[in-house]
């Protein structure tokens, strides 16, 4: 479970006018939800505030019973490799990498054996449809493509909660979808939490339910 208690954010000297204030949200393993809202009102702030990359000015978030504001640096590196996928609209692929040594960076960080990551990367790759292309370079690939690898990389651990800024931002609406399908897909059969960020209605349609990110908190966006 992810719940996040009247979280406020700003940037400025404090105490000033916050970004956004009063932010609440909750949310089950298996659910997602897709949050929109004018450009600069703080949404790409809000993910990284969840993900504990941004220090909040008040509030709590607590996934699986755990508040990350209160952990210390270390700890908190520790869970978000653990517990958090990121996807991001420019992919973020490594481009030293093969295919299969992107996906399975995760699971080396977490300490797994070399052989064993491997695997688990071309079992993932094989979901995402790139079984064939393992030892190619991301250089090689479509954006399409590259999305495809970034999201069997986001969900190759397991993680209890998937993070996706803009992540078909790049794509054309075809291949959007189909990149779409695949990550919704992945998130709900690994009963993961699901986060997305965007100003595509598209996109925002795979989610469960859509929210608006206002200076004063999330809204229901009507359908
Ligand atoms: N590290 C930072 N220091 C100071 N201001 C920042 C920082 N990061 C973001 N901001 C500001 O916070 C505001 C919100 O930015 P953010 O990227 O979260 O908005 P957004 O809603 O995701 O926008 P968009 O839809 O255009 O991507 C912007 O005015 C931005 O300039």
């Amino acid at each position: 479970m992810l719940a996040i208690e009247n979280l406020a954010k700003g940037f400025g000297p404090m105490p000033g006018e916050p970004l956004f204030q009063r932010v609440s949200l909750q949310l089950a393993p298996g659910e997602s939800v897709a949050i929109m809202g004018e450009s600069g009102v703080g949404k790409s702030t809000l993910l990284n505030c969840i993900a504990g990359l941004e220090p909040v000015a008040q509030g709590r978030i607590r996934l699986a019973g755990v508040d990350l504001t209160r952990l210390a640096e270390d700890d908190l590196a520790q869970l978000r490799r653990r517990q958090l996928g990121f996807v991001f609209q420019a992919f973020h692929l490594l481009p030293h990498l093969t295919l299969v040594q992107n996906v399975a960076l995760p699971l080396w960080l977490l300490g797994q054996t070399e052989a064993h990551a491997e695997r688990r990367a071309r079992a993932m790759l094989e979901r995402v449809g790139l079984a064939r292309r393992g030892h190619d370079w991301p250089r090689h690939l479509s954006g399409g493509e590259m999305q495809r690898v970034a999201i069997a990389r986001a969900l190759v651990h397991e993680p209890a909660l998937v993070l996706c800024d803009e992540p078909t931002g790049n794509l054309d609406p075809q291949r959007a979808r189909a990149v779409l399908e695949l990550l919704f897909e992945g998130i709900r059969a690994s009963q993961a939490i699901g986060i997305l960020v965007t100003h595509s209605q598209l996109a925002a349609s795979f989610a469960d339910r859509t929210l608006r990110l206002t200076r004063d908190g999330l809204i229901p966006e009507p359908d």
